[in-house]
């Protein structure tokens, strides 16, 4: 078993009456793939909100590396290593796609606001939007204009974005949300690039194949509780999951 990166704790939150997130005690380690499933509106994504410091909990801790960060802000969350895609909004749209990985590898590197700067510096940040472009596979696409793109292009520079800050756990909200069904397998190419790196990733997804080809763990959430975690195939074949879905057709799948 790795190091857990982060670890939630009798985590919740209650809009008025409704507990939209209750009771929830997480441990996800490094390197490993998890992804989160659970039916619409069971708090997946107010979970991410949380664990990124959007939203403050009514009850309960969140710890990164072991640190209690229940109380730090987002950015802080960020600088201590945690990445999470913000749907697009985090994207220049009247700034070329390399543009917009270029000022995402500066803020990494802080050197945005200097007016001198060793021209060694900015190779090398050339050097790092130029990898991640690769890593993206947007490299033929490096002199559009963000706002030219097709949506999938936008969510891969988001990604590309995102990376920029080297998170060592990064979590996505759906990756392939607005995607064409036939452009979900170069997300999985891309997302399979990045599990081979080492990178932690926490995954909201609903899209089948990109659930079966990649995640290691899956946690599944109903009513804003966990209903159970483990390996795919186990997890899968659990009576009180089947229970659950019956019908839904949410975890369909998964153990073919
Ligand atoms: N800011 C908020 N104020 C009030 N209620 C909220 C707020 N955010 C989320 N909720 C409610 O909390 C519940 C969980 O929502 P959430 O978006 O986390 O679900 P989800 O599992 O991500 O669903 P989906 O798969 O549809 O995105 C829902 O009932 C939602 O209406």
């Amino acid at each position: 078993m790795g190091e857990v990166l982060i670890k939630t704790e009798n985590l919740g939150i209650s809009f008025g009456a409704h507990k939209a997130v209750s009771n929830m005690n997480l441990e996800l380690e490094e390197k490993v793939f998890t992804t989160i499933l659970g039916p619409n509106g069971a708090g997946k994504t107010t979970l991410f909100n949380l664990i990124s410091g959007l939203l403050k909990p009514t009850e309960g801790k969140i710890y990164f590396k072991g640190t209690d960060i229940t109380c730090l802000s987002p950015v802080e969350r960020v600088k201590m290593g945690m990445g999470r895609s913000f749907q697009l909004t985090n994207v220049f749209p009247n700034l070329t796609v390399y543009e917009n990985v270029r000022l995402a590898v500066q803020s990494k590197e802080n050197i945005g606001y200097r007016i001198f700067v060793d021209h060694r510096n900015y190779t090398s940040i050339n050097q790092k939007a130029d990898e991640l472009l690769e890593k993206v596979l947007l490299s033929d696409k490096k002199s559009f204009i963000a706002s030219k793109l097709s949506h999938t292009e936008q969510r891969k520079l988001e990604l590309g974005m995102v990376l920029a800050l080297e998170p060592e756990a990064l979590l996505l909200d759906e990756p392939t949300a607005g995607m064409a069904i036939e452009e979900v397998p170069t997300m999985i190419e891309i997302l399979a690039k990045i599990k081979k790196t080492g990178t932690t990733v926490i995954l909201i997804e609903h899209k089948m194949d990109m659930v079966k080809a990649l995640s290691d763990k899956l946690i599944i959430i109903v009513n804003g509780m966990k209903l159970i975690e483990g390996e795919p195939e186990a997890v899968s074949k659990h009576p009180e999951v089947l229970k659950a879905y019956l019908g839904g057709g949410v975890i369909d799948g998964i153990n073919t």
